[in-house]
Formats: structure tokens, sequence, C-alpha cells
């Protein structure tokens, strides 16, 4: 597939050219504050910069006629109501947290969130000392998952590529339920899965959720992409 990138000289920018260039595809569009490189006409964005770079996505989107994938955190009311207008007329993914795992604990929150509302409840996430947003995208994502007031602490230290805990205690117990990324390759198998789904769809908003649910095994293998599986 051809594809740009916005915040491609990023930590998850150059990781997902990384990954994404061991299945051929290819990085047709570079964008970042001061670099803009364009080589063809991409099938699709993505987006991994700040909510500023989000609006030059959105514009890239246009120009090309094509889909996006945001992964970009510390999105406004603003970004969403852009995302919302993109989606009527093209496919957008958003999603702040795109690792596998990630999902199976949202899973977990809610199926389990009941059973422990008479619980304190609250949570820790670790990142990077160069992350720019606290509390993490995923962060605010889990608590609207656990549907309860509870304090978030954010720690930026060393380069950990993300962990979030949710701890829920009573006077006699705790119980924790992490996630803990071991490299970004976690969150740009997600990407590209998000991608190929984005390339079935003629426009609306979708989550990463939606990708995992929708992703169709005939389909892949008909593309040849069986191997992410
Ligand atoms: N959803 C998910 O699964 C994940 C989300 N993230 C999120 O992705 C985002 C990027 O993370 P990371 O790669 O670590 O950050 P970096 O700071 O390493 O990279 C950000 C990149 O975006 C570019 N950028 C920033 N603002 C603009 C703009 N206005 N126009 C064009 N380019 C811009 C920067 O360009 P320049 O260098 O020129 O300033 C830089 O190359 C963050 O919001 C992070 O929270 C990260 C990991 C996983
Ligand atoms: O900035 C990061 O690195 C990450 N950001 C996302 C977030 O804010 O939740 C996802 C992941 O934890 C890594």
């Amino acid at each position: 597939m051809k594809y740009g990138i916005v915040g491609s000289k990023g930590k998850m920018g150059r990781e997902i050219m990384e990954y994404f260039s061991s299945f051929g595809d290819e990085c047709v569009v570079e964008k970042d504050v001061d670099h803009f490189v364009e080589r063809d006409v991409p099938q699709l964005i993505i987006d991994f910069s700040s909510p500023q770079g989000l609006k030059e996505s959105v514009e890239l989107c246009r120009k090309y006629n094509c889909g996006l994938i945001v992964g970009t955190t510390g999105l406004t009311d603003e970004s969403f109501r852009l995302l919302g207008e993109l989606s009527k007329t093209l496919p957008v993914v958003q999603s702040y947290n795109f690792s596998s795992g990630m999902s199976i604990m949202k899973e977990i929150l809610k199926a389990f969130r009941e059973q422990f509302k008479d619980w304190d409840c609250a949570m820790i996430e670790i990142h990077h000392s160069q992350k720019k947003d606290a509390p993490s995208g995923t962060a605010k994502m889990l608590k609207e998952v656990i549907q309860r007031d509870l304090s978030i602490s954010s720690i930026r230290v060393g380069g950990i590529f993300g962990e979030h805990t949710v701890i829920f205690s009573n006077a006699g117990e705790v119980v924790e339920i992490s996630h803990r990324a071991l490299s970004r390759r976690a969150f740009s198998i997600g990407v590209r899965r998000a991608a190929l789904f984005l390339l079935t769809k003629e426009k609306g908003f979708f989550t990463y959720e939606d990708v995992l649910k929708g992703v169709d095994k005939a389909a892949e293998e008909l593309r040849g992409i069986s191997e992410l599986l």
C-alpha cells in the first residue's frame, strides 16, 4: 500500500515506516513541522504527531481524497469535531492505543467493573520522559471504560514505552490489572491492521475495536496478509 505519515520523523513515525516497509508498503508522503516530501498519491494518511499536526492530516486527506488513521493523543473537542466532519465523506480510524493487549484489558475492565463498584479505584500510567501529554490518552480511555471518577498518577521516566495499571482496593485486598508495551512494535502492528481495514471502507468513524471485530480472515487471505493474524 502507499501511505503518508504526519509525524514521520517522530518515534512512532519511524517505527511505523520500519514495520510497514517489511511488507513492501511505500511511504509516499512525509510531513513534520519543517519537513514535507510528496513522492506519490497516498491511499491513506497516518497521524502520530500532535493535535496541531492532526489539522494538517485532515487537510492532506481532503487533498488526496483518502482515509485517516489517528494515533495522536491529547486531542481536543475541536480535533474530534474535525474528525467527525472528515468521517462524513472519508473513513477515519482513531484510537489512543493500537496494541491488541490494551483492547483485551478494556474488555476485562468492562466485564468486571460492576463487581468492583464498592472498592476504591485509582490508575497509574508510566511513560518515557519525552512524552508531552499527561494523563496519557490510554489512561483517559480506560477511565471512560471504568465509568467512575478516579485519580490518575502520571510518571515520566527514562524510555518506558507505556505502562497502565488500574488498582482496585478495599480495606483488606488489592486487585491490579496491568498492561505494559514491550516495544513500539506493539502499536505499529495494530496500525497496519487498521490500515488494511481502512482500505475496505468508504467513509465513517471507527475505533480500533471496530478494526479487530471487522478484520475478515477470508479477505485478509485474499490479500496475502494472513501472516498478520
Ligand atoms: N495511539 C497509540 O497507540 C500511540 C499513540 N502515541 C501518540 O503519538 C503521538 C506521537 O508520539 P511520538 O512519536 O512518541 O512523538 P514524537 O515527539 O517522537 O514525534 C512527533 C512527531 O510529530 C511531528 N509534529 C508535531 N507537530 C506537528 C505539526 N503541527 N505538523 C506536522 N508534524 C508535527 C513532530 O515533528 P518535528 O520533529 O518536526 O517537531 C515529530 O516528528 C503522541 O501524541 C503519542 O501520545 C504514541 C504511541 C502509541
Ligand atoms: O506517547 C506514547 O509513547 C504513548 N502514548 C499513548 C497514550 O498516550 O496513551 C499510547 C502508549 O501508551 C504510548
